[in-house]
């Protein structure tokens, strides 16, 4: 596997059981990048992180995660491992400072890797601003928030500077402003660290600032692969050009809005009466994703 490739996954498939919940996944990260991988309630995305952390076994297929097999790998491999689970409740009495003080001396040993720069653990207190716990530095876990104990949940993630970050839905609770702050933190990893992210999120404006490239998967498959804007154009090519003209509204489905609008002006100056309130309307990540996942959707039921 070439070292500008982080994670290799190929032909995924576990079963709990007799349940098949992952069926032949294939993807790949590269070094660096972003990915979000969305989908709904039940679609493998916590069983396929769990994987490429190490944490369970694939029923088959091939995994290499830094170059490795994530169910043979050492703590050489861990170390270059940053993981958020989507939840935990232990460390209740630990107070913030010396948890993370604590779990930054297991990293120590391994901060000068062959091949790579020197990756030391984040000094503590820099660690404790970076996720926005100042104030909350000599706090117990156990007295914390749910958004604070989720913001040192990401802390816990990071404190050994990691090559590749796992975040399970680690914005569940957050308040806006925890939520753009972490959105800050995560540029800052992949711009400044060139930390390679994979992240789950329900929230699809999320997805939208934060990933390179999206997967949906949908039913323990892919359903797709790529950029924001590519998704959309894939499901739906269309634009929407909305416009008045002659105090009349219109709207019109092209695939060629650029074209179109040039035409409008063209009409335009040959008299045909002045545009106005001129639209441009592309599918939304949104509506892209309720496309793709529409039979996921509950009916509603009624209530009496
Ligand atoms: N330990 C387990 N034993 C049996 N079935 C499981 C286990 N963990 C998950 N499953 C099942 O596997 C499927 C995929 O679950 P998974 O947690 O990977 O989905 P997810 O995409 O992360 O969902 P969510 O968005 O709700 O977190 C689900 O049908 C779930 O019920």
């Amino acid at each position: 596997m070439s070292s500008s490739i982080s994670v290799e996954v190929s032909g995924l498939t576990m079963s709990y059981g007799t349940t098949k919940v992952l069926h032949g996944v294939d993807f790949t990260i590269a070094r660096g990048e972003v990915l979000v991988l969305l989908g709904p309630n039940g679609a493998g995305k916590t069983t396929t992180i769990e994987i490429l952390e190490g944490f369970r076994l694939p029923s088959a297929g091939t995994v290499r995660v830094l170059g490795e097999d994530p169910a043979k790998a050492d703590e050489l491999w861990r170390s270059r491992i940053g993981v958020v689970l989507q939840s935990w409740r232990d460390h209740g009495r630990w107070r913030v400072r010396d948890l993370l003080d604590h779990l930054a001396a297991f990293y120590r040993p391994y901060a000068t890797r062959a091949g790579g720069p020197p990756r030391p653990p984040y000094p503590t207190d820099e660690l404790i601003e970076m996720v926005g716990l100042g104030e909350h530095r000599r706090a117990k876990v156990a007295t914390l928030s749910g958004g604070q104990r989720r913001r040192l949940d990401v802390a816990i993630g990071i404190v050994g500077r990691p090559e590749l970050l796992f975040l399970d839905e680690p914005t569940a609770g957050f308040d806006p402003a925890a939520r753009r702050d972490f959105h800050d933190l995560v540029h800052r990893l992949s711009d400044l660290q060139d930390t390679t992210i994979l992240l789950t999120t329900h929230d699809l404006d999320e997805a939208e600032k934060l990933a390179d490239r999206i997967l949906i998967l949908h039913h323990g498959r892919i359903a797709a692969d790529g950029t924001a804007d590519a998704l959309a154009r894939q499901v739906a090519g269309t634009a929407e050009v909305r416009w008045s003209q002659d105090g009349q509204r219109h709207v019109h489905a092209t695939d060629d809005a650029t074209g179109f609008v040039r035409d409008l002006f063209a009409q335009e100056r040959m008299d045909r009466g002045r545009v106005e309130d001129l639209e441009v309307r592309r599918p939304s990540l949104e509506s892209t994703y309720l496309s793709m996942v529409a039979d996921e959707r509950p009916s509603l039921e009624v209530v009496r």
